[in-house]
């Protein structure tokens, strides 16, 4: 089979972007991956040093120079958006931008990867899906934990029965960004006008371990999905936006059950080392270890049948799978990267894996959390009106 090149255009130049970039410069083979690269063919920046800077830093610290002196560099996004030989842009501003910054994106006929959170609220995730469909390009959030061997290995280990029916599932992701609001106020996980907060920045993680394994597996289709119900209590920094929130969320099954998934983020405590996530099933249970954005092992602990559980003194079989976290150097984007590829190359518009009716489905759940702890951001990031 040959080998389909991705050519990329980077659209902004922060702690992200070097990342995601970093993992482009690296071979795929490094990650037994031989059917797709990747080539940056582009940096935009809202200025021209910047993108410049990253340019330099970022191909210093991958050790590489090859592909460098053909890079396009551009001091402003809507010339970035305008070099015709990029296949994909790669968005990766605050949250609070991403609404503007994808809509002109496909406005300008790119497909587009674009950062969780994918926007503000579902509203502004609606009109980007509308508009990729309406204009045939494709569109993802770039959550990288769904393509990493870890979340495909779960699936499969819960869908061979060893813990029997799922019942019950805990996810979290909590990060102490200490007092972060005192201290650095204008920092984005603490500033309302950058859409800052737990919820947006930390919220899609423990969402995905909830939706990689309470919802029917995922598959691109344009029919809505049912939204769950939600009961969520919050807590706020001083900055105003929200520290934490703890929630349940009822997954309907295909066999009418509704199983609950306990969701909690963040940003003022952390989570343990051991597990951050827990699927509680009829025959046994999984603990996942953190971080819950690249789970570097799980233990499956199984039961030879229901009775067990019930037993104090009953012993689990138990089996742990190990997962290499960064081969080849990389941070963990690059098997994102590779899907998008992937769909390009197959002309696809959406991914299976992360099809956009998740993504709005996450929004709407988001949304409904936000309204039970009364938390609105400024009208000018919630509005659908672009400047
Ligand atoms: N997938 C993951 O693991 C991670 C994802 N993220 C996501 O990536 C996004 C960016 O996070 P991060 O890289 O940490 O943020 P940074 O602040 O480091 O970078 C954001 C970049 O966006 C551009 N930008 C455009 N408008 C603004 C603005 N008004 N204020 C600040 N920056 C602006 C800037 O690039 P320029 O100056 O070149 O225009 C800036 O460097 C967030 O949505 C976050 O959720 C973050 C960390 C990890
Ligand atoms: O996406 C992310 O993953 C790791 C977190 O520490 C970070 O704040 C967040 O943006």
């Amino acid at each position: 089979m040959s080998t389909h090149t991705c050519r990329w255009g980077i659209l902004s130049t922060g702690w992200i972007a070097n990342k995601f970039t970093l993992d482009l410069l690296v071979d795929p083979q490094t990650r037994q991956v031989s059917d797709v690269k990747h080539k940056v063919v582009a940096i935009g920046s809202r200025s021209a040093e910047s993108a410049k800077r990253f340019l330099d830093e970022t191909w210093k610290e991958a050790g590489v120079t090859e592909g460098k002196d053909t890079v396009k560099l551009y001091g402003s996004y809507d010339e970035l958006l305008k070099d015709p030989d990029t296949d994909a842009i790669y968005i990766g501003t605050p949250h609070s931008h991403h609404y503007a910054n994808v809509h002109a994106a496909l406005t300008a006929g790119k497909n587009v990867l674009c950062e969780k959170a994918f926007t503000v609220n579902a509203r502004q995730t609606q009109i980007l899906i509308d508009l990729a469909r309406e204009k045939n390009l494709f569109l993802m959030e770039a959550v990288w934990t769904r393509f990493q061997p870890y979340a495909y290995k779960l699936q499969e280990v819960i869908g061979s029965g060893a813990i029997g029916e799922v019942r019950a599932v805990q996810a979290e992701l909590c990060v102490d960004f200490g007092p972060t609001a005192e201290k650095q106020p204008d920092h984005r996980i603490v500033n309302p006008y950058l859409a800052g907060g737990a919820l947006l920045d930390l919220g899609p993680y423990p969402w995905t371990q909830l939706a990689l394994t309470l919802l029917p597996r995922s598959k691109a289709a344009k029919e809505p999905m049912e939204v769950p119900k939600v009961a969520a209590g919050m807590t706020r920094t001083t900055s105003g936006v929200d520290a934490s929130v703890v929630a349940s969320i009822g997954f309907k099954q295909e066999d009418g059950r509704v199983v609950h998934g306990s969701f909690i983020t963040a940003q003022d405590r952390q989570t343990t080392p051991q597990r951050c996530v827990l699927v509680q099933g009829s025959k046994g249970y999984i603990e996942v270890a953190f971080p819950t954005y690249r789970p570097r092992s799980f233990t499956v602990n199984s039961f030879d049948s229901v009775e067990h559980l019930a037993d104090l003194d009953a012993r689990p079989k138990t089996e742990t799978f190990e997962f290499e976290p960064r081969p080849g150097g990389i941070w963990g984007f690059g098997w994102e990267a590779d899907e998008v590829a992937r769909c390009l190359r197959d002309g696809k518009k959406e991914s299976d894996r992360m099809p956009l009716r998740e993504t709005l489905l996450m929004m709407q759940v988001f949304d409904e959390m936000r309204k039970q702890g009364d938390f609105v951001y400024p009208e000018e990031l919630e509005t659908l009106e672009l400047s």
